[in-house]
Order: C-alpha cells, then sequence, then structure tokens
C-alpha cells in the first residue's frame, strides 16, 4: 500500500495560525445616513457604531460571499493565471491517474508476493520501481507550480490592495474611523494565508472529487457492502468532527487578535524607546506586555484543548479504519473467492476514498482558520471599498458646485479687498450638528493649472522660473477660498470653527492663532481634505498635490538623506527620470535659488499644457544648497566624514581603495569642509547615507528638513499649511526659514503661537474661546509683515 503521494497533497493545506496586530477600537464604525435631511439621499452622513459584534462571522453566507469578492477578481482579470491554474489543475489530474495507477501496481505486487510466484514478484518490482520514476515527479512539481501560482495571487492581490489603501488617503480615513483594525496584519500575512489556503483547500477539494470517483468504482467492484459500510462511517465522522470542532473558529479568530495586540506592544516600546527612557517606564511597558502575553498564552491554550480534543476523536477515527477493509473483505479471502492482492487493494483505495469523504474532518482546523481571514479580509476589503465611495461621493457633490479651476467663478468670488478679508469676524451662530452635510472641498485640475503655469511662463520669459512674489507680481484671485466653513471633529461630531469666510490670493500668508484645542490644526486638516465634516465650501485654486503640509513633528520616511531631502515627491522624481520626461539641466548650479529652479522646467517645457507638468528631480548640489540654507549643512559634512572613514576602513582592510578619485584625499578632511565645497562623490555618499532619522535628529532638525522638503518639491507648491512648524527652532532661525519662504512664491497657512511669527505673515486668523464651548473668530490684515519681508530681501 502506497500513501506517500496522498500524504503530500493533503500537506499542502496547513492550519492557520495568523498573528494579528491590535484592535484601535473596541468599538467598530460604519458609515450611515442621519435622520435629518430632506431625503435619504440629501441626509447628512455620520460614522454610527456597527452593529455587528466583534469576532468572526459564523455565518457560511456571508463568508462564502466573501470569499468569491475577494477569490473572484484574480482570475477574473489575469489571463495568465488562468493558464496556470489549467496547468495545475492538469498536474492534479495526473496525481490521481498516478495514485490509481498505484493501486493496480500494488494488488499484482502482492499477489504475486502470496503466490509465491518469483518471476512475477520481480517483474511487479521493476514496474513498481519505474512507476515511482514517473510518478513522483508529478507530485513534486504540482506542489511546486501550486505554490508558485499561490505566491503569484498573493503579489496581486497585495499590490490591489495597497493601491487601494494608499490611494485617497484611505489610510487616514480608516485609522480615523477606526472602522477595522491593523490593516497592516490584514495586508501582510492575511493575504498570504488567503491565497495560500484558497489555492490549496480548491485543489484539494477537486482531487478529492476526482480521487471519489476513481476509487468508488474500483471499491464497488470489489465488495458494495465495503463501500456502503465506508459510507456510513465517513458521514457520522464528518458531522461529529463539525460539532467538536465548532469553537476553533472563534479561538483561532482570536488568537490573531491577541499574538498581534502582543506584538504591537513590542513595536510601541522600539518606536518610543526615548519617550519609555526618559519617563523610565520600562516596568510599566513590561506590565502590559507580560498582560497580553498572559492574553495570548491563555487562549493558544484553549486551543490546545479545543485541538486536543478534537485529536482524539480524528486520531479514533483514522486508526479504527485501517482494519475495517480487511476485516469485511477477510471471508472472501478465507473463501477463496479473491487473491490476496485484492485484499491490498480495497485496503488502498478505501483509504483513498475515506480520506476524499472525510475532507472536512481532517482539514477542520485549516477550515477554522481559513474562515477567520476570510472574514477579516473580506471586512476589510468592505470598508475599503465603502471609504473610497464615501470620498468620491464628497468629490462629485464638490464637482456639483463651482468649480475651483473656473476663472470666472473665481474672479467672481473674489473679495472686495482683493485679498485677505479684512476685520472679519464670526463663529457666534448656532450650528445643528445633524444639519452638517460635509464640506465641499475642490482642488484646481491639473490639466488647468499645468496651462495656468505655461500662459504665466509666457507671459514672464520664465527661464528664470521667477516667482510671482519676488517680481512683484500678484495674482488678485484667491487662491485659496473659504466660505461659510464649520469644522466638526469626525465621529464625536464636535462643531469646532463655525461660519469661517476667508480669502487668500497667491503670495499672502496667514497665520492661524488661538488657544490649545481651539480647532487650529483641524482647520488645516480640512483645507487638505482629512477632514470633511462639517459644512461650507472651500476652494484650492492649485491641484491637490500642489500643497503641502509641514506638521510640527515631521515623519521620517525609512532610506537615505536624500530620501528624507525630497519626501513626498522622490518616487514621482525617479518615475520622470527613468521615463526621459525629465528635462536635461539635472546639474543646476549649487548657487541657484531653489525657489527659482523648482519651476523652470515646467514653465519652459513645450509641452507643459500636458495634464501632468514635467519635472525634473533636483541634483545633489541643489540638495546640499536647500539644506545649507536650512542651517543643515553640518549634517551633510558629518555624514560625508563618517562615509569617508567607512571607505578608508574598508580600504585598509581589504588593500584596495573603495574611494574614488575625486573623494578628499585625507582621512577626515570632509568633516570641516563646508557641504557646497565637498568633492561630488563624498556629498553624494553623504546624501546617500541611511539612518533611523527619527531616533538620530533632534525636533529642530527634522522640522528643518520638513521645510528643505518644502523648498525641493518640484513642481513648486502653490500652497503650504504649517503646523507649528518651527515650534522647536530658535527665533533667528524661525525667521530666517519664513524669509525664505516668503520670498520663494509660495503661499503660506501657518498655526502657531509665538507672537515674532506675525511679523512674517500678511494676514491674522485669531480664534477665542466664546465662553460657551464654542469658539469665535476675527480674520485682519498685518500690515507691518510684508513691509518687513520685502525689506529683508533675497536668502541665500
Ligand atoms: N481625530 C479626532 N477625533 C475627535 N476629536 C479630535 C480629533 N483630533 C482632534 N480632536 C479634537 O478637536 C479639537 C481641536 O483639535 P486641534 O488639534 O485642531 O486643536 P489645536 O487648536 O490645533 O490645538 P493645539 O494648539 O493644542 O495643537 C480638540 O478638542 C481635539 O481634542
Amino acid at each position: 500500500m502506497l500513501l506517500l503521494p496522498q500524504k503530500a497533497l493533503r500537506s499542502s493545506v496547513q492550519p492557520i495560525r495568523a498573528t494579528r496586530p491590535l484592535r484601535l477600537a473596541q468599538k467598530t464604525w460604519r458609515w450611515s445616513r442621519t435622520s435629518a435631511g430632506a431625503t435619504k439621499q440629501s441626509a447628512p452622513l455620520a460614522l454610527v457604531p456597527k452593529k455587528k459584534p466583534d469576532g468572526p462571522s459564523t455565518d457560511l453566507g456571508v463568508i462564502l460571499g466573501r470569499l468569491s469578492q475577494l477569490a473572484l477578481p484574480y482570475w477574473q482579470e489575469e489571463k495568465s493565471a488562468r493558464w496556470k491554474l489549467a496547468g495545475v489543475v492538469g498536474l492534479t489530474l495526473a496525481t490521481t491517474g498516478v495514485s490509481v495507477v498505484f493501486n493496480f501496481l500494488g494488488r499484482d505486487f502482492f499477489t504475486a508476493l502470496s503466490d509465491k510466484n518469483e518471476t512475477a514478484f520481480y517483474s511487479q518490482l521493476v514496474k513498481y520501481l519505474g512507476g515511482f520514476a514517473l510518478g513522483i515527479p508529478v507530485f513534486v512539481f504540482k506542489s511546486y507550480f501550486q505554490s508558485k501560482l499561490a505566491l503569484e495571487w498573493r503579489q496581486w492581490m497585495t499590490e490591489r490592495l495597497l493601491a487601494e489603501y494608499l490611494s485617497d488617503r484611505t489610510f487616514y480615513g480608516l485609522q480615523q474611523s477606526a472602522e477595522v483594525d491593523n490593516p497592516d496584519q490584514r495586508i501582510s500575512s492575511d493575504v498570504a494565508n488567503f491565497t495560500d489556503t484558497a489555492l490549496g483547500l480548491s485543489l484539494t477539494l477537486l482531487n478529492a472529487a476526482i480521487d471519489l470517483v476513481s476509487f468508488s468504482g474500483i471499491l464497488f467492484t470489489i465488495y458494495p457492502p465495503l463501500f456502503a459500510a465506508l459510507v456510513v462511517y465517513s458521514v457520522g465522522g464528518t458531522a461529529a468532527s463539525v460539532a467538536l470542532g465548532k469553537n476553533l473558529v472563534t479561538l483561532n479568530f482570536n488568537q490573531e487578535a491577541r499574538e498581534a495586540d502582543f506584538r504591537y506592544g513590542l513595536v510601541r516600546v522600539r518606536e518610543n524607546a526615548e519617550s519609555i527612557a526618559f519617563y523610565g517606564g520600562d516596568q510599566d511597558e513590561r506590565a502590559l506586555l507580560k498582560l497580553r502575553l498572559q492574553a495570548a498564552v491563555e487562549n493558544y491554550l484553549g486551543l490546545l484543548t479545543a485541538s486536543r480534543n478534537l485529536d482524539f476523536f480524528t486520531s479514533f477515527y483514522r486508526y479504527l479504519i485501517q482494519l475495517l477493509p480487511a476485516a469485511v473483505v477477510a471471508p472472501l479471502f478465507f473463501q477463496g473467492k479473491i487473491d490476496f492482492g485484492v485484499i491490498n487493494q480495497s485496503q488502498s483505495a478505501f483509504n483513498h476514498i475515506l480520506n476524499d469523504v472525510s475532507l472536512v474532518i481532517y482539514q477542520i482546523e485549516a477550515l477554522a482558520g481559513f474562515s477567520a481571514v476570510v472574514d477579516r479580509l473580506g471586512e476589510f476589503d468592505e470598508a475599503v471599498a465603502t471609504r473610497r465611495s464615501q470620498q468620491q461621493q464628497l468629490a462629485e457633490r464638490a464637482k456639483a458646485g463651482a468649480p475651483a479651476d473656473s476663472d470666472d467663478a473665481a474672479a467672481a468670488a473674489t473679495s472686495s479687498s482683493g485679498g485677505v478679508t479684512p476685520a472679519v469676524v464670526g463663529g457666534d451662530d448656532e450650528t445643528s450638528l445633524a444639519a452638517l452635510p460635509g464640506i465641499e472641498l475642490r482642488f484646481q485640475a491639473a490639466a488647468a493649472a499645468a496651462a495656468a503655469a505655461a500662459t504665466a511662463g509666457t507671459a514672464t520669459a520664465s527661464t528664470s522660473g521667477s516667482s510671482s512674489s519676488s517680481s512683484g507680481h500678484h495674482d488678485a484671485r484667491p487662491l485659496l477660498q473659504v466660505r461659510d466653513l464649520t469644522v466638526a471633529t469626525p465621529r464625536g461630531r464636535n462643531v469646532l470653527l463655525r461660519g469661517l469666510d476667508l480669502d487668500l490670493t497667491p503670495g499672502q500668508s496667514l497665520l492661524v492663532m488661538g488657544p490649545s484645542g481651539a480647532g487650529k490644526t483641524s482647520l488645516l486638516r480640512a483645507v487638505a481634505g482629512l477632514w470633511s465634516d462639517g459644512r461650507g465650501a472651500i476652494d484650492v485654486r492649485a491641484p491637490r498635490d500642489d500643497v503641502m503640509f509641514l506638521p510640527q513633528r515631521p515623519y521620517m520616511v525609512l532610506g537615505s538623506l536624500r530620501d528624507q531631502a525630497l519626501y513626498p515627491r522622490r518616487h514621482t522624481q525617479q518615475h520622470d527620470d527613468a521615463t526621459g520626461t525629465a528635462s536635461a539641466s539635472a546639474s543646476a548650479p549649487a548657487s541657484e535659488s531653489p525657489a527659482a529652479s523648482t519651476s523652470a522646467s515646467a514653465a519652459s517645457s513645450p509641452s507643459s499644457q500636458a495634464a501632468a507638468p514635467l519635472v525634473r528631480p533636483p541634483s545633489d548640489s541643489e540638495i546640499l544648497a536647500v539644506l545649507e540654507l536650512v542651517q543643515l549643512g553640518h549634517l551633510v559634512t558629518r555624514y560625508a566624514a563618517g562615509a569617508e572613514e567607512e571607505a578608508a576602513g574598508s580600504s585598509n582592510g581589504n588593500g584596495a581603495s573603495t574611494t574614488s578619485s575625486s573623494a578628499p584625499a585625507s582621512r577626515g578632511s570632509a568633516a570641516h569642509a563646508s557641504p557646497s565645497a565637498l568633492p561630488p562623490a563624498a556629498a553624494k555618499a553623504a546624501l546617500d547615507t541611511t539612518a533611523d532619522w527619527a531616533a538620530s535628529l533632534s525636533l529642530g532638525e527634522q522640522q528643518r528638513l520638513g521645510w528643505a522638503r518644502l523648498l525641493l518639491a518640484r513642481p513648486r507648491p502653490a500652497l503650504a499649511l504649517l503646523d507649528e512648524a518651527t515650534s522647536a527652532l530658535d527665533q533667528e532661525t524661525e525667521a530666517r526659514l519664513y524669509k525664505v519662504l516668503a520670498q520663494s512664491g509660495i503661499s503660506y497657512v501657518s498655526v502657531g503661537h509665538r507672537s515674532t511669527l506675525r511679523d512674517f505673515h500678511s494676514a491674522l486668523l485669531q480664534l477665542r474661546p466664546d465662553g460657551a464651548g464654542g469658539v469665535t473668530w476675527e480674520v485682519r490684515p498685518l500690515e507691518a509683515a510684508a513691509a518687513q519681508v520685502a525689506a529683508a530681501g533675497p536668502q541665500q
């Protein structure tokens, strides 16, 4: 009897023990229309707690629906995958064929043995060995191609989920609404488990069906009562195992969550190592992690107990059956009606069929884990789809209003002051939470912006790329227009600002001041499109990508110093470079004004009317110049010296010099050089340095890096939103950075507390508590600021 192939086939499906990170909130939420509003369509959208309790769905209909929703797109959209699947199915059929051949070879082999027929025995032995040589590769290749196909499916599905998750700021919306926990876990290990198990189980089912048909015929021809005994035994066993294994689904689901809670706790310690060390919070962290570990261990013990109980049953089930076929057909053998080989053949056929009809029993743990994975992934997929359709609805509603890139509409809407509305006050009207239809946010289309840039370029002899600010020419139409804006917090639906009106023309700047918690950052969130709960309209006469945000603590990406400086445009720039759309002027002189260089290629390009403006990545010398401008030159020299020492070390170690001919000759010379005086190879080495930037740069340095990003961004941002972006800097550096920004032509809105910031803005939005839990606002011009900035002259 040969069970090896059958075993190899079954082992492709393993019980799932995926881990699962922290649930962000105990409640889950869903979008719903509130009762307010004349019609269902016009009723405001709100996030309300989901009725569904946490935990896996055990409704088979829901799981099957989610399964098809998750699994079908790949096979529908990828033609090559269908061909590969056909190949794997072919190999699966071949494995059944090989098993049938082995079944007959085994019968004749054992019959020759019992007949003591030496010639026939050796002849059967050779055939058997030949069968091994031809049959085993079929099993091996089937397993290999199946795993490879599952891997390709995983890659496709992960990329698709990533594309949806990381577009339209869906990741932010999901995090804010706490609709689904731990997307990272779902995108990484859940998808891998899903594709692997879905393919494995499907092929196992297919194989079982074919196997069942093939071996039922054999068994039935040997002895029909044996076939009947088998059916009764397996149906009873399946029912019993389903009953015994039911709680495994919940236990598996919970195990994922608890393992993930524990791992997430560890990740937080790593990410917040310095704060925890300053607080001396070791013991608290340890206690918390111990609790989480305990929760995971306890659940796992429950899982082990449930598996043990199930194992008692399945083991008896498996071993008892080994005797059944021989016991049933033995009387026929004693009566001389069948050969000894037929007993072996019936045993083999019996085992095959038993495996086929007992799939649920043998795979109950894998099925339990798989249904938890299907549930989690399906939930995530649905949440992403809902979130994106919310975004589309908001965009469509915004489109239905006045378009931001309509020149007429924008001109008509320009206030008579030609800029910030002078001394406007408001915020004392009562706004019902239920009557907030959502904020309408409109950005200018990229094509319209490119056309406008081309026009401006021809009008101002654009080879210099000089900004509207430095040329003294101001476009009087508002760059940012806010009308009757009410901002509410998500979920809590706490109204912050009410009825704000504001115009900001290009080249102007607005300072937002007010007490902590008044809603300053929330206003920036609304302008950036992160928060949409509220009422009113925001028109930005620039594409969305031309609005850049500088937070108080900038996000430090994984990568080199160059990557830090070019974030978030580094991939766009690399792409443009690779496709050859970038201009050839990659070696601009280091002294070139960064503000001037940023728009040059877009304005002078013959194809600048295209939707996507041409951009070129900043050269190393431009990056160095900007880093020096924001007073980060010391980082470059520091890392150049480090790279130099490393190169010298490796050259001493292996006897071959790794430094280029242009590198400094003497060791450590870079440490004292000014960045712009560094040899190109040393500067490049410094910019290529990778480090844990969040941990190795001071907050002030990180903030200055944020400013460098702003000045290096291509195309140049039209509007910068600065949220306490200089809070960690001394006043002198703050003044210097704001002067550079004012001369760059980038309009900006800053949030800050320092009164010295007034010197660098042309208007002030002052928020004040109204004494009744709300906020009043006042907008007024800051006359002195513009004169001060203009008097300061260009910065290099
Ligand atoms: N995601 C959120 N969900 C619900 N409420 C929030 C959320 N984020 C902020 N809030 C609340 O909204 C209010 C305004 O927050 P915001 O960050 O805009 O204040 P701020 O004026 O910028 O304060 P600070 O000067 O301290 O930075 C605060 O009461 C805050 O607790």
